[in-house]
C-alpha cells in the first residue's frame, strides 16, 4: 500500500477526545507514518492535526473496522492503536472482536488504551 509504515487509528465515541489529544501530543512522530482510520475517528484526528497523512475509511459501525481488518490480512497495516470504550455496548461489537482477532493472528502491535499507545509510540521511535 505504501512505502512508509502504516498505522491504523480508531477510537470509540467516548474515547475520541483522548485519541485527538494523543495525536496532537505525538504529531511529529505520527507525521512519519501513513495513517488509516475509521471515518469519524479520522475526521477528529485531521481536525486536531490537519497536516497528517490520514486516509479515512468507512465509519466503524458501517464496516470501517472490517476494512482495517482486511488491510491487516493483506499485510498493509504495521501497527494498530484502538482506544476502546469498555463501558458502552456497541451494536458492531462482533466487528470489533473480528478486528482484534486478526491483529492477533497477524501479530500486529496493538494498543487498546492510551497508556499502551504511549509505550508503543516510544518503543517504535527508539
Ligand atoms: O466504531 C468505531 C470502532 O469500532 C469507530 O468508528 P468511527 O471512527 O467511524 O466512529
Amino acid at each position: 500500500m505504501a512505502d512508509r509504515k502504516c498505522l491504523a487509528l480508531i477510537a470509540h465515541d467516548q474515547k475520541k477526545d483522548d485519541l485527538a489529544a494523543f495525536a496532537k501530543a505525538h504529531e511529529a512522530t505520527l507525521s512519519g507514518w501513513k495513517i488509516v482510520a475509521t471515518g469519524t475517528t479520522g475526521g477528529r484526528v485531521l481536525d486536531a492535526c490537519p497536516g497528517l497523512d490520514v486516509t479515512r475509511l468507512k465509519s466503524g459501525p458501517l464496516g470501517g473496522d472490517q476494512q482495517i481488518g482486511a488491510l491487516i490480512a493483506t499485510g498493509d497495516i504495521d501497527c494498530l492503536i484502538f482506544f476502546v470504550d469498555p463501558l458502552t455496548a456497541m451494536p458492531h461489537d462482533v466487528d470489533v472482536k473480528a478486528l482484534m482477532r486478526l491483529a492477533i493472528v497477524y501479530d500486529i502491535p496493538m494498543a487498546l488504551n492510551r497508556a499502551t499507545a504511549e509505550q508503543l509510540i516510544d518503543f517504535r521511535r527508539s
